[in-house]
């Protein structure tokens, strides 16, 4: 990976999917270009990656917020060679309530956060990003199965899945792949969003082929290969990457 330039989206503490993925880049010798949310998640991000790494901010429900970010990192790096999307979000009311009492705004959010966000951001990368560029997104098995309390988040990661192979189509001819990594269950931030995630991630661990659950290095491997040259034949495809949890 050296000499590859890759934006990761998402570090809010060390036990963020997007920090797995960032290590991972790193060791294998890629620049890793960080983007966070807000000030109060740059303070986090940089309690977790160090203050010389690079750090640009992008709310991802702003599109101005997405083609400035974009800009901005073109004026500091240049072109770049990738994008990890690791950001998702729904309110605990959406969440909590179930499916059939989803308020428009909940839909609107959770849709608008953690599936749209990956168009904006494609597009907005894309017009910066080297051919054999590669954008790799994190979604989960809750997309095609009813996962108890998983919600509003199943049907955006829906959405996101199909829009990975959708974007994978019309990048193509730019020589630019996009896919996802379906993670395994772990407890990060976002996951304590959920209603009973202990039970969740208790279940998620049971159904892994050896009885641990995934770890963020094998998930930032995973990530790394797809940033790779390594593999160049993989796009618009779910690569799971949960011990077997899918297999059930
Ligand atoms: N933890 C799991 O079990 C699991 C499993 C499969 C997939 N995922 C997915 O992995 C991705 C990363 O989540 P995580 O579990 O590492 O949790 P996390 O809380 O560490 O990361 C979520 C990130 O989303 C960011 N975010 C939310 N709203 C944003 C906005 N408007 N603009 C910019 N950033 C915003 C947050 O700042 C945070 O950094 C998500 O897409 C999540 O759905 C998680």
């Amino acid at each position: 990976m050296q000499g590859k330039k890759i934006v990761v989206m998402g570090v809010a503490n060390s036990r963020s999917i997007a920090w797995g993925c960032a290590r991972a880049l790193e060791e294998n010798g890629a620049e890793v270009i960080y983007t966070y949310q807000n000030d109060r998640m740059k303070k986090s991000l940089t309690r977790t990656v160090g203050e010389d790494k690079s750090m640009v901010a992008c709310d991802v429900a702003d599109d101005d917020n997405v083609t400035k970010a974009f800009e901005e990192i073109h004026e500091k790096h240049g072109n770049i060679d990738g994008v990890i999307h690791a950001v998702a979000f729904a309110d605990k009311e959406t969440l909590e309530g179930g499916v059939l009492n989803t308020k428009r705004d909940g839909y609107r959010m959770a849709q608008d956060i953690s599936s749209y966000s990956l168009i904006a951001v494609s597009r907005a990368a894309s017009r910066i990003m080297n051919e054999g560029g590669s954008i790799a997104t994190l979604t989960y098995f809750g997309s095609t199965r009813a996962i108890p309390n998983y919600n509003m988040m199943g049907i955006a990661k829906a959405a996101l899945e199909s829009s990975v192979r959708y974007l994978a189509r019309d990048l193509g001819p730019q020589k630019i792949r996009v896919n996802s990594i379906s993670a395994g269950a772990m407890k990060t931030l976002a996951v304590t969003g959920i209603k009973e995630h202990s039970k969740l991630l208790q279940l998620s661990r049971d159904l892994t082929v050896d009885g641990n659950e995934v770890t963020l290095e094998e998930i930032g491997n995973v990530a790394t290969f797809l940033m790779s040259p390594l593999s160049t034949g993989v796009t618009g495809d779910i690569i799971y990457v949960d011990k077997g949890v899918h297999l059930s």
